[in-house]
């Protein structure tokens, strides 16, 4: 459904953006993860055919980015990082506002509002004015415009930008239900956690390249040589588990606390069977013996760190 090939944007000498390709397929959802100043905001707005490119070529649902910008602004629904609304507008006609623009007949507009504020649960705010709303609600109107024309893909710059934890709770359950709706959706944030739940893929760019591209598991199986183990043991017997576990060649960094061995893992899944054994045999009270899941901060940093590309 989207597809980014060689995109390159310089402003004079400064490169922003530097031969960046990659694509989404449908139904997904992509999390556009890097930095402040990465180039996220660049690469979204080529893509919304708001900026030109230096050089590069996107499509979305098969439609040129930079030939035919009015067929890909029906098939996206847009939201920028940093969005205004207007004064003396109520909800219900800032979003006829949007649907006159995308010309949908006047007989069809009201059914349409009505089940996007619905769906946004903003309802119950139909006819105040916009600029009375709550940051949360406004960032929540502002995603209910991109939906007024129905679009299949939807392209979200930090949607949940400024919002305090409970509004991003909203915001992420709404992300889901959109996916679960069919669109398909490129989503950036420089906060992983909030991606993390809900991603199907993501890219990692960091000073205008893209270190990552695929899906999580993926990404996390190329890390495979950096699994850490985790072992929980019943009273004192973690120092005694400990050696063990650094006698092993498959094993390289322990570190103990409490009742817990961690360690850093080399070897293949045999090797962790092995080990397990060699514990029970020894005669230790295993309580717990498990792979630690990498967390998407984790995968984050050794992508940037240049450990994996
Ligand atoms: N019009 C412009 N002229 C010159 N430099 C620009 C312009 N627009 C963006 N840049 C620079 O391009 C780089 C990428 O900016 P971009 O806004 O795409 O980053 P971002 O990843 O979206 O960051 P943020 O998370 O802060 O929004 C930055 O160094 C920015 O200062």
């Amino acid at each position: 459904m989207i597809e980014v090939v060689g995109f390159t944007k310089r402003y004079g000498e400064f490169t922003a953006v530097d031969d960046l390709s990659f694509s989404i397929g449908k139904g997904e959802t992509f999390g556009f993860i890097g930095p402040n100043g990465a180039g996220k905001s660049t690469t979204i707005r080529f893509l919304a055919t708001l900026l030109r490119p230096t050089t590069g070529e996107g499509r979305v649902a098969g439609h040129s980015v930079t030939g035919d910008p009015m067929a890909v602004r029906r098939v996206i629904g847009f939201m920028p990082d940093d969005f205004g609304v207007y004064d003396g507008m109520k909800v219900w006609e800032f979003l006829d506002f949007f649907a006159v623009a995308y010309e949908i007949p006047r007989t069809a507009r009201k059914k349409i509002i009505g089940e996007v504020l619905e769906l946004l649960d903003l309802a119950h705010k139909r006819d105040d004015y916009v600029n009375g709303l709550s940051k949360g609600m406004k960032q929540r109107l502002c995603l209910a415009k991109t939906l007024v024309h129905d679009p299949p893909v939807l392209i979200l710059d930090e949607p949940a930008s400024g919002l305090d934890p409970r509004a991003r709770l909203e915001m992420k359950a709404l992300l889901n239900e959109l996916r679960r709706m069919g669109k398909t959706i490129l989503v950036s944030s420089h906060i992983l956690s909030e991606l993390a739940d809900f991603c199907t893929s993501i890219g990692v760019i960091e000073r205008g390249r893209l270190l990552a591209a695929g899906s999580i598991r993926d990404i996390q199986k190329q890390l495979r040589a950096h699994r850490v183990l985790k072992v929980q043991l019943l009273d004192g017997e973690a120092g005694r588990a400990a050696e063990i576990l650094r006698d092993d060649p498959s094993i390289r960094l322990v570190e103990t606390f409490d009742h817990t061995v961690t360690a850093e893992f080399e070897g293949v899944d045999e090797d962790m069977a092995r080990l397990l054994e060699r514990l029970i045999g020894a005669g230790l009270p295993v309580h717990s013996f498990a792979e630690e899941p990498l967390s998407l901060e984790e995968v984050f940093m050794m992508i940037t760190k240049g450990i994996v590309s």
